[in-house]
């Protein structure tokens, strides 16, 4: 793992050299600049210095992890939603004072240096950053674990807004090179797509052989993890996809160009890009290329690393090696350490299917049928034509043993249910397509199920895996998501931070947020609150200053600041949200300028990016700019009432809006958010929640103390009746007023408009599928209990208190814990300073 060490010679760490010292240097050697820096330069030039500390802490630690040989957790995730890395390095390295004095000497501030890095945007939204907040728990526990994924070229689409439309332009973010990488020409697997399978006499035996039509080599990319406050730094292995052959010299000297370029272009087109879908599967060929081009590379490669310890000796796996699977999108890993080690390690099969389901756990991260990835047998018969053998040998196995496990049942009833759960089956919408249920698989082929938060947990076992739940209940667990307070408190709000710190005497909150219930004791503390008070005052500020430079416009910043940011999708429910705000204008423009006074003005900011294939999504965005287009320059109610959407929302900008966050908005449909991570976010950051009893929310108003949380909205188990009954349902007269006005093209765009108003409105077309119609009248009372409780400041500070206080839960140290113990099975194994 770490770099070999040559005998002779002992490479000198610069860690010696003065950081302004050592930032010069890489500028002069690494970039040919002598003075004048930019403040890209000063980026530059940090994090090439800092990266070398951060290599010297990896080799550390993974010399005395080969020394201790431990077993290792591999998180398999297609996303790792990263964001920048130079503050984060800095800060868990302990280097922040060193490094901030040194670029003071350079004439330049830490924030505004940090500002010139791009995001590692490798994800879309919860389910990758989940992942990235994960390694830094990891870390931060000291227990041996990497994560896997693909290096892609292109992240998540770079959102602009076009006459108010969303737009998407390519994310480029590799073209300065990345200082936080390490790209590793000794790691290299070749990875096969395509071709034939036979069978071969070999001695006494017979063995499969599959001959791939098409292959492309893995080259591993290693992105260290550095733990806070411990000598620890795991790592983030990435897969990027290059051609077997650079270039096709013979086929240019022919004089076809094209054939030259074609391997390459086919093989770098493996990991070009991520998909931009949140929550909805990808149903393209290059979605399971890619799925099956880091699985098969990470497994090769935790293999070849366990044999040149192990040798064949493949039972003591599990004992050394566990894999979560990140939602279905690693799934394939069932069927390739199934091939691994029958094809090319040449054990037999229940061997090998006792090893492979010892090692693999999955996560489900949501319960959308429509997010449930189902491949085409055929599409998967073409491409991994030895993989759709292994899972019909597995899914034989499968219902034949289910036939045996319910063999008291009628035989119909017994046919029914073992059709319910084969992992192969029809395509419901038609019927002579066949297709593989990665998540059956993935449960099937795993020892631990896990949900995301409770509700979602019990929705996973009630609901979607029922069937399988009543046959192995223990497999079926709940681990609730957590965020890690590093980034999403220390960090980001260095201000609060301290003022915890001051509080609470002790900085130790910061990897043990249990210690944050200590502000409870202070919630009500007049002196305690006028501090808090001027904390959030100005981060607010600073949110000020950014929708200043995007938007143009000065805000009032006594306002309420009221935030949703998240993706853009029907069942969050950001068209409630826009509805909410349309009535809340129009009440300020009955008003006479007097009460308009009296009333709690807001600055509503609504971010996040549509999946570029998704109209509705699309449409949710235009509504949101159409609405702010008017409002915001409505003298009557400027000063009382804004609506801005944020562009390009990601980890960045999340890292500036949450701290100067009041209210933020988790209002999705119960039983359809299956946690959510910025909810825990914001509770970190003191601001308050108004939401439905859904995903974390419920846990969060748990720990909080529920009247501090402003819940509506119906209940997840009422709302498969009403949406039967909701064809019926006599809507609100002010919801009714509002479709009136959309549809009247009180905003504009009408036509554009109206396919979103029939969407909840017109039962012929839509059915309000996500239920904006029933909870609108509950959703408008908790907005004005909101504003209520705003104009008693002393009282809504004291809940912005006991929201920090009760964030302890939800810090993903607690999440990794849980996971280690009660699926993992690892032991931390911290490296000795
Ligand atoms: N896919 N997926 N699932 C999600 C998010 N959209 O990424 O995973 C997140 C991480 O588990 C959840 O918080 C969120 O509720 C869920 O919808």
């Amino acid at each position: 793992a770490g770099l070999e060490k040559t005998a002779s010679v002992e490479p000198a760490s610069t860690a010696l050299v003065p950081a302004p010292v050592d930032i010069a240097n890489k500028l002069r050697y690494l970039f040919g600049r002598n003075g004048d820096y930019t403040v890209t330069d000063a980026y530059q030039g940090t994090a090439w210095s800092v990266r070398e500390k951060l290599i010297d802490s990896f080799n550390k630690t993974h010399d005395h992890w080969k020394e201790e040989d431990p077993k290792f957790i591999y998180y398999l995730s297609a996303e790792f939603l990263m964001g920048r890395s130079l503050i984060n390095t800095v800060y868990n390295l302990g280097l922040d004072g060193e490094y901030a004095e040194a670029l003071n000497q350079l004439g330049y501030e830490m924030e505004k240096v940090a500002d010139a890095e791009r995001d590692a945007a490798l994800g879309n939204g919860g389910l990758g950053r989940l992942a990235a907040c994960f390694l830094d728990s990891m870390a931060t526990l000291d227990l041996p674990g990497w994560g896997y994924g693909i290096r892609y070229k292109y992240g998540m689409f770079k959102q602009a807004l076009k006459n108010g439309y969303q737009v998407e332009l390519p994310d480029i973010w590799l073209t300065k090179g990345n200082p936080w990488e390490l790209r590793r020409d000794d790691v290299k697997f070749e990875v096969g797509f395509g071709g034939r399978v036979e069978r071969r006499k070999q001695g006494n035996k017979e063995v499969t052989m599959w001959t791939p039509s098409e292959k492309v080599i893995a080259q591993a990319y290693d992105n260290p993890i550095p733990g806070f406050n411990t000598p620890t730094t795991s790592n983030l292995r990435l897969w990027d996809a290059v051609p077997l052959t650079e270039f096709d010299l013979s086929a240019f000297n022919a004089g076809d160009y094209d054939r030259a370029m074609l391997e390459r272009e086919r093989a770098e087109g493996i990991s070009a890009v991520l998909y931009p879908n949140d929550s909805t599967p990808e149903g393209k060929e290059l979605r399971l290329k890619q799925q099956y081009f880091f699985v098969s590379a990470s497994l090769q490669d935790v293999l070849s690393r366990f044999k040149a310890v192990h040798g064949n000796n493949f039972d003591l796996l599990p004992e050394k090696a566990c894999f979560q699977l990140n939602d279905t999108h690693p799934t394939i890993a069932v069927a390739e350490l199934m091939r691994l080690l029958l094809d090319v390690e040449g054990l037999d099969w229940d061997q090998v299917w006792t090893i492979s389901t010892k090692c693999l756990n999955y996560t489900n991260h949501t319960v959308m049928p429509e997010a449930l990835e189902k491949w085409p047998v055929k599409v998967m018969a073409k491409m991994l034509p030895r993989h759709m053998e292994i899972i019909e040998v597995i899914n034989e196995g499968w219902t034949k043993w289910l036939a045996g496990h319910l063999k008291d049942l009628a035989p119909e009833e017994r046919a029914k249910r073992i059709a319910a759960m084969s992992i192969i089956h029809e395509n419901p919408w038609n019927k002579d397509e066949m297709l593989v249920n990665m998540a059956y698989l993935a449960v099937v082929g795993s020892s631990a199920v896990n949900g995301v938060a409770a509700i979602h947990s019990n929705i996973v076992k009630d609901e979607i895996f029922n069937d399988f739940y009543q046959i192995f209940p223990s497999k079926f667990q709940n681990k609730t998501n957590g965020v890690t307070p590093r980034r999403w408190l220390a960090w980001c709000n260095p201000e609060l931070a301290s003022l915890i710190t001051d509080t609470l005497g002790t900085s130790e909150w910061i990897n043990d947020t249990e210690k944050l219930a200590g502000l409870r004791a202070y919630a009500s503390d007049k002196a305690f609150q006028v501090k808090w008070a001027a904390v959030k005052k100005a981060k607010k500020a600073k949110l000020a200053e950014l929708i200043k430079k995007v938007h143009g416009d000065e805000v009032n910043q006594d306002a309420l600041f009221d935030i949703q940011i998240k993706r853009i999708h029907e069942y969050k429910r950001q068209y409630l949200n826009v509805l909410s705000i349309i009535w809340r204008y129009k009440q300020l423009k009955k008003m006479s300028p007097e009460e308009r006074k009296k009333a709690v003005a807001r600055v509503c900011v609504i971010g996040g990016k549509a999946a570029s294939a998704y109209d509705m999504a699309k449409r949710i965005i235009r509504l949101v700019t159409a609405v702010g287009d008017v409002i915001n320059k409505d003298p009557d109610t400027k000063e009382y009432l804004r609506l801005y959407f944020l562009p390009d929302y990601n980890v960045s900008l999340a890292e500036t809006i949450i701290p100067a966050a009041e209210l933020s908005q988790h209002i999705s449909t119960a039983g359809t958010e299956a946690s959510g991570t910025s909810n825990m976010k914001f509770q970190m950051n003191g601001c308050l929640i108004i939401g439905t009893w859904d995903g974390a929310n419920i846990e969060i108003a748990e720990e909080t103390g529920i009247d501090n949380v402003f819940v509506f909205g119906v209940r997840a188990e009422e709302i498969n009746q009403l949406r039967k009954e909701r064809k019926n349902f006599k809507t609100d007269p002010r919801w009714d007023e509002l479709m009136r006005d959309i549809e009247g093209g009180m905003f504009g765009d009408k036509d554009y408009f109206k396919p979103l108003v029939d969407s909840v409105n017109n039962m012929k077309v839509g059915n309000d599928w996500f239920l904006l119609a029933n909870d609108f009248a509950s959703y408008l009372k908790a907005q004005e209990d909101v504003d209520a409780c705003y104009k008693d400041q002393s009282e809504w500070l004291r809940r912005s208190i006991m929201y920090t206080a009760g964030s302890g839960k939800f810090s993903s140290d607690r999440t990794i814990r849980e996971y280690a113990e009660d699926i993992w099975h690892v032991k931390p194994c911290r490296p000795t300073v």
